[in-house]
C-alpha cells in the first residue's frame, strides 16, 4: 500500500499553533503517515509584502516540528529559485517520494483562491486537497471539483501570522500561540521588531 503523506504549505512568518493543530488533526483523520510542512519560497500572492527571510522561517518551522517524528519541513520551495508554485512542488514531491498519495492541507482562507493557482486543473490529479475550518472564514468549496477536496472542521484557533508579527512589534506577548521554541527564536533574532529582517548568519 502506498504511504499517505500530508503536505502543509505556507508562508510561516512564523509557524503558529493554528499550522500545527490543522496538521495533527488532518493526519489522524485522514490516517497519513507523515505531513510534510513546505515554508514557501516566493509567495506569488505575496509579492508586495514584507516577508522574513525564507531560512528564518524554515528554521522555526523545524523548531515548531521537533518534537513529532511524524512531522518533517521541506526546503524545497525555499532553494527553488522564482516564484513558489504549488503545481511545482506536487510534482518535485510526487518525483521524490515514490509511490505515495498525497494530501494537500490549507485553510478555509486559502481554498477559494486554488482556481487562481497556476495550473489549477492540474493539481487535483496530484493531490488531493483538505480544506480545513479557521475562525472567520467560511468553509466553501465553490467550484472546486467534489472528488478533489474534502473538508474537515479543526478545533477553532483564532491565531494568525499577522496578528504574531504585530504583537511582537508592539511588544505583546506570543506564548502559546507558537511553540515556545519560536518565541525563543523570535526574540534571538530579533524579528517582527520593525519592519526590516536582518539576515541569517550561517
Ligand atoms: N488558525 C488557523 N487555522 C486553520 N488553518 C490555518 C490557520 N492559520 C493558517 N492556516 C492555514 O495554514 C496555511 C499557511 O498559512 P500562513 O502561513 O499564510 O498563515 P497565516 O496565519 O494565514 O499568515 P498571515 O497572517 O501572514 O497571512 C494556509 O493554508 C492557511 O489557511
Ligand atoms: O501555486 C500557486 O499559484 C500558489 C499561489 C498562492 C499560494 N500558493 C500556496 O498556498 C499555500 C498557502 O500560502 P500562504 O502564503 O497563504 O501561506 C502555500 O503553499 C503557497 O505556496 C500557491
Amino acid at each position: 500500500m502506498s504511504r499517505r503523506v500530508g503536505v502543509m504549505g505556507g508562508t510561516f512568518d512564523p509557524i503558529h499553533h493554528g499550522h500545527l493543530v490543522a496538521a495533527s488533526e488532518v493526519m489522524a483523520s485522514f490516517s497519513l503517515d507523515e505531513v510534510i510542512f513546505v515554508p514557501t519560497g516566493q509567495q506569488p500572492f505575496k509579492a508586495g509584502r514584507d516577508v522574513a527571510p525564507a531560512e528564518h522561517r524554515y528554521l522555526m518551522a523545524v523548531i515548531a516540528t521537533a518534537s513529532n517524528p511524524r512531522f518533517t519541513v521541506s526546503r524545497l520551495e525555499i532553494e527553488r529559485p522564482g516564484m513558489s508554485y504549488t503545481i511545482d512542488s506536487l510534482r518535485a514531491l510526487r518525483e521524490s517520494l515514490g509511490d505515495v498519495e498525497l494530501f494537500f492541507i490549507t485553510g478555509a482562507d486559502v481554498l477559494p483562491q486554488i482556481l487562481n493557482w497556476k495550473n489549477a486543473a492540474e493539481l487535483w490529479s496530484l493531490a488531493h486537497f483538505i480544506g480545513v475550518t479557521r475562525p472567520g472564514h467560511a468553509l466553501q468549496p465553490v467550484g472546486l471539483p467534489e472528488d478533489g477536496v474534502s473538508m474537515l472542521e479543526v478545533p477553532a484557533m483564532a491565531i494568525s501570522s499577522t496578528d504574531c508579527r504585530l504583537r511582537v512589534a508592539a511588544g505583546r506577548p506570543i506564548w502559546y500561540l507558537v511553540p515556545d521554541g519560536v518565541v525563543q527564536y523570535i526574540g534571538k533574532h530579533d524579528l517582527y521588531r520593525s519592519s526590516s529582517h536582518e539576515e541569517v548568519s550561517a
